[in-house]
């Protein structure tokens, strides 16, 4: 239904586990943002909501919903913005699908997702879906530059309660593969956009015989845009991909890729699917023409195949034998048989890696053995800061939580920067030829030589995010007086157009002596440093290292990166408050279906709503909202002391308790401020019965957990079920209301 008025805050309806515990934690949230006047809207940006919302013509009256990842989008452009943004779906193709049959199950007559589209009508569906498909979400959404680190109280509370770690042999085997060569980090070519060569832009494919087929036209290139190319060849990355196979198999570890299917949803499925066939090249190689007719795409990955070939037992039995010529395979879910190539978005980089270096340099084999692995990371832009940090770990043994320092990021990421913006400027070369970027002016920016089939992209950055970028990189060291370091390659082409902007920036404010600027290898090598010692430092970053480091460094100081503050501070004056640096974590789900209880930690969650009341206060003149800000923040620091963030078990407090004990600690505090009578006196008799009625309503939750549980749908939940399933206290419900 379409708000008539805008609400205060607007908070994000997802998937998953964050959207099983906002069932639980919402209603506490506008009930108490309620008795200060201040409302709480949502928005649906889940991935069934952004179909539903995509496909109107093909639903009834009454099952049409509104637009609102496109009015969210709007409504980031303006200072008015107060949004909480949890994380959400970024869907692979198998993601899609998965969540196309259910709607269609549930009486949504959306359309199938045309795998291979042939009429226009089939062309123009899969053009609807493909804006649906990976990370469709965030990008709309940053409208400024990224300030993640973790809040004073979690990082305290990591080194007073340290996680374990696993122990790192000097001896391990553990490494990661890229490419020799031919990669996207060798090819790139990168140049700021002048006066005279601003406006729209052309991308053309130059076939070997002169004909001239454009790929991008009427592409807007402003001035002082930092605008690369480069391309992978395909033919080195299968080469490289065969030879580490060997190479694993050599060592005696096991293989794993680690890639972003998401966020680079057009490059990185390609990869994927080259990685499916070089694992089962004879099969390839032999049956090539029925894989083709089953309908097999490499890049929907091996269990999309297995589906697909099942029936054949010939397929099936050359499938077997090559398995077991391989070397042992790092594994999704060893249990139920999910490998690393099963699905494109199962094994996601900036989680998998850190994982990897979390437990010691171990990944779990088909087995279920824990075990060395290569990891096989094909490009080089970004490899090293595994690389070295591995190096750093065999030779120093693993991080100690309880006296490392803590590095924070500033990250360059508003308005698509860089690689995650690149999807409609990435192609695959359509035969033998010449790719390149012809300017408003006639001239060419950059050009390639190209193979059938190599991957070829252009990334750009506009000028106002990077001078935006390196003003809070600014900011933030001047308040923290941290050890500051951009984390850009000078011998790399695009890193040393950006150092043309930082470096003046620098010395015209005055502060050059504050920062140092150093390629990802050696930034990471002194970072590791810098932490170990005990001291912080700031990692000032392009897009990709900030999605990476803000779960690499999080997982490794404080367990995991769901506890992170994360700060979008939107270059119009708004405020998007992200919550944590994680994912959605579909383990979790599956845990609360078996056996009904949440391990989810709302930490992310509890962060950036002090953040956003806070903001509310600061930009609306709004003193009740600082009063809960300030409060909300207490009631935080409660959940740490007293250690009321969920277990992992069943039986054991989950998610919904320690929802409980945040709104118990946030109505003490409100109670207990001086600054707001009326808020005091309102909170007074909720913070008493929440005390008097604890163990009643600790009891009822408890009694909750044990047994399977029915939500309606995975991805488009019943909301009664799952209100039902995550508020099963009735005398807490009873006095939230
Ligand atoms: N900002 C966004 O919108 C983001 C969305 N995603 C999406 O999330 C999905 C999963 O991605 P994946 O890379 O597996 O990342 P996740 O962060 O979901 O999973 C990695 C692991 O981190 C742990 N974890 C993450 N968040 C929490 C939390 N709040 N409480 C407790 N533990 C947590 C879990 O560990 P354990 O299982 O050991 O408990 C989880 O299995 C994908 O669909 C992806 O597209 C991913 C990143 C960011
Ligand atoms: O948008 C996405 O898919 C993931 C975002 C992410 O991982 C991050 O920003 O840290
Ligand atoms: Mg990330």
């Amino acid at each position: 239904m379409a708000e008539t008025v805008k609400p205060d805050i607007l908070y994000t309806k997802v998937d998953e586990a964050p959207e099983l515990a906002s069932a639980s934690l919402l209603p506490i949230i506008k009930t108490f943002a309620g008795a200060a006047g201040i409302s709480v809207g949502t928005k649906d940006i889940s991935v069934a909501g952004r179909i539903l919302a995509t496909f109107p013509e093909y639903l009834k009256e009454e099952q049409r919903i509104s637009d609102d990842l496109a009015e969210l989008g709007e409504l980031v452009k303006t200072p008015d913005a107060n949004v909480i943004k949890l994380p959400n779906i970024s869907a692979s193709v198998p993601q899609l699908t998965a969540a196309i049959a259910e709607l269609q199950g549930q009486g949504f007559a959306v359309p199938d997702y045309p795998e291979e589209p042939k009429t226009d009508e089939e062309k123009a569906i899969r053009a609807r879906y493909d804006a649906i498909k990976g990370s469709a979400v965030n990008p709309v959404l940053r409208e400024g530059n990224s300030d993640r680190r973790a809040a004073k109280a979690v990082k305290n509370f990591a080194q007073k309660n340290p996680h374990s770690m696993g122990k790192w042999a000097s001896d391990s085997k553990t490494k990661v593969s890229s490419m020799p060569g031919n990669d996207f980090f060798a090819n790139e070519k990168s140049a700021t956009i002048t006066a005279a060569q601003a406006g729209p832009a052309k991308i053309e494919f130059v076939a070997r015989d002169g004909a001239v087929t454009v790929l991008k036209d009427g592409w807007p290139l402003e001035e002082g845009t930092v605008a690369d190319a480069t391309f992978m060849s395909v033919k080195a990355l299968s080469s490289f991909l065969a030879d580490a196979i060997a190479d694993t198999k050599a060592d005696g570890t096991m293989f794993s890729l680690h890639l972003k299917a998401t966020m680079m949803k057009v490059s990185d499925p390609i990869i994927f699917g080259y990685a499916v066939k070089a694992w089962l090249a004879p099969v390839f190689e032999k049956f090539g023409a029925e894989l083709a007719a089953l309908g097999v795409n490499p890049n929907s990955g091996m269990g999309d195949l297995l589906e697909r070939v099942k029936g054949n037992a010939e397929i099936m039995a050359a499938i077997e034998a090559v398995t077991a010529e391989r070397p042992d395979m790092y594994m999704v879910d060893s249990d139920r048989g999910i490998t690393n190539l099963h699905v494109p978005s199962d094994v996601i980089v900036d989680a998998s890696m850190p994982a990897v270096i979390r437990a010691g340099g171990k990944g779990w084999d088909q087995t279920g053995a824990k075990g060395d692995t290569n990891c096989v990371i094909p490009d080089r832009c970004y490899a090293p800061v595994y690389d070295e940090a591995i190096n750093f770990f065999k030779a120093n043994g693993a991080l100690d939580p309880s006296t490392a320092g803590a590095v924070a990021n500033v990250g360059l990421m508003a308005q698509k920067a860089e690689e995650y913006g690149s999807h409609p400027t990435t192609f695959e070369a359509p035969a033998d030829g010449t790719i390149r970027i012809v300017l408003a002016n006639g001239e060419v920016l950059h050009q390639h030589e190209v193979e059938t089939g190599d991957i070829w992209r252009s990334c750009t950055v506009k000028k106002a995010p990077i001078e935006n970028w390196i003003q809070l990189a600014m900011d933030r060291q001047r308040l923290t007086g941290s050890e500051a370091i951009f984390w850009l390659k000078a011998e790399r082409a695009h890193d040393a157009e950006l150092i043309k902007y930082v470096k003046p920036a620098l010395e015209a404010a005055g502060v050059a002596d504050k920062f140092q600027i150093m390629a990802p290898r050696e930034a990471t090598a002194q970072s590791l440093k810098t932490i170990t010692a005990g001291n912080d430092s700031i990692a000032i970053t392009g897009n990709v290292l900030r999605d990476y480091l803000t779960d690499l460094f999080p997982i490794l100081e404080l367990g995991t990166s769901a506890k992170m503050l994360s700060i979008v501070k939107l270059m119009n004056g708004g405020g998007l408050f992200e919550t944590g640096a994680g994912g959605s974590a579909p383990k979790h789900v599956q845990q609360l279906v078996a056996e009904n209880h949440l391990r989810w930690d709302s930490m992310g969650e509890f962060c950036a709503l002090g953040e956003s009341f806070n903001f509310l206060a600061d930009s609306q003149g709004n003193t009740k909202a600082g009063v809960l800000g300030r409060a909300a923040e207490a009631a935080t620091q409660g959940i740490l002391d007293d250690n009321r963030s969920p277990s992992r078990k069943v039986g054991e407090p989950d998610n919904r308790d320690s929802h409980y004990w945040f709104a118990r600690y946030w109505a003490e505090a409100l109670a207990a401020q001086g600054d707001d009578a009326e808020l005091a006196a309102h909170f007074a008799p909720i913070a008493k019965e929440l005390a008097d009625k604890e163990e009643t309503i600790l009891a009822e939750l408890a009694a909750a957990q044990g047994k399977p549980v029915d939500l309606g749908g995975y991805y488009n939940t019943d909301p009664s079920k799952a209100a039902k399933v995550m508020r099963p206290s009735a005398t807490l419900n009873a006095i939230i209301g």
